[in-house]
């Protein structure tokens, strides 16, 4: 699939899935803003420089996708030296590995804060800029397996991923009159820092070796493999390219064959 003078901006692309993303929507032929937090700048920058060597252009811009000003100030930046606007993958996210009874409100506000907060404010960002260019466009989503079923450990984030599919139906309904669409993407487990983190800290609350949980969860895929970012960023660019336009409100699996719908 092969789209020209679009523009795509993809939150947390300064590594892991958000990079994936980034590279094969570029490859697809869309302008690239890579947003990442500040500390970010670097990875980002090399993420810049990767899209620039096959012919495509890029910022980085850097926001936090917690604060509603950032994101409007991200899509705007990338809209003025991109020249457009066209989709937004609200990609960025946190995880948190805790049992359910140590929970705290802390905890809880932050994880929606990154991972709930950020898809609204992504959507509205997006639509007030498409509202203005006056064209229709793509908004996606990053859920997870977690947001189909809850896994143990993972509540907080298991209960912000649901609500992540909940936002993308709803939002799907309400922008389908201006012919937005709004989809997801349901990732299992992908080799990134997200899950070296979660293997560390599932192996500090279980005690079993670093690398061991990680490879009971990729023993249970049926493809017999863990997943990579460029896995994940094959389906977001159907949702990102035409093929996808009478495609809303769908949250889609891509997990090697963990969960069955
Ligand atoms: N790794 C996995 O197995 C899975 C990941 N996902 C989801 O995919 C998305 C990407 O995950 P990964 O690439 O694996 O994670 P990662 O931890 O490797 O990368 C996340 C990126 O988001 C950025 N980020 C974090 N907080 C931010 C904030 N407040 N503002 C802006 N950027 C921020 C980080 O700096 C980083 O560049 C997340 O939403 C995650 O929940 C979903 C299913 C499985
Ligand atoms: C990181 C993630 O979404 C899972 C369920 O592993």
């Amino acid at each position: 699939m092969t789209v020209s003078n679009k523009v795509a901006l993809v939150t947390g692309a300064g590594q892991g899935i958000g990079r994936g993303i980034a590279l094969r929507l570029a490859q697809d032929g869309f302008d690239i803003a890579v947003a990442d937090l500040d500390f970010q700048a670097e990875k980002g920058a090399g993420v810049v420089a990767e899209i620039e060597a096959f012919g495509r252009r890029a910022v980085f811009v850097t926001a936090d996708v917690s604060n509603r000003d950032d994101v409007f100030a991200a899509v705007d930046t990338a809209a003025e030296k991109l020249g457009g606007f066209d989709v937004i993958v609200n990609n960025a996210g946190i995880a948190q590995v805790t049992p359910m009874l140590e929970v705290t409100a802390d905890d809880l506000e932050k994880i929606f804060r990154i991972n709930v907060n950020s898809v609204v404010w992504g959507i509205q960002a997006a639509v007030a800029k498409l509202d203005e260019l006056g064209h229709a466009g793509k908004i996606i989503n990053a859920a997870s397996i977690a947001a189909i079923q809850g896994f143990p450990i993972l509540g907080a984030y298991s209960a912000s991923k649901f609500a992540v599919r909940g936002i993308t139906q709803a939002a799907a309904q309400e922008l389908a009159p201006r012919g937005i669409t709004v989809n997801a993407y349901a990732p299992g487990i992908v080799g990134t820092g997200m899950w070296d983190l979660i293997d560390e800290k599932l192996s500090a609350i279980n005690g079993k070796p670093l690398g061991q949980n990680l490879k009971e969860n990729v023993d249970g895929i049926a493809l017999g493999r863990i997943e990579t970012p460029e896995d994940v960023a094959k389906i977001v660019s159907f949702f990102a390219g035409p093929d996808s336009d009478y495609v809303t409100g769908q949250v889609l699996l891509v997990d090697g064959g963990m969960l069955y719908n």
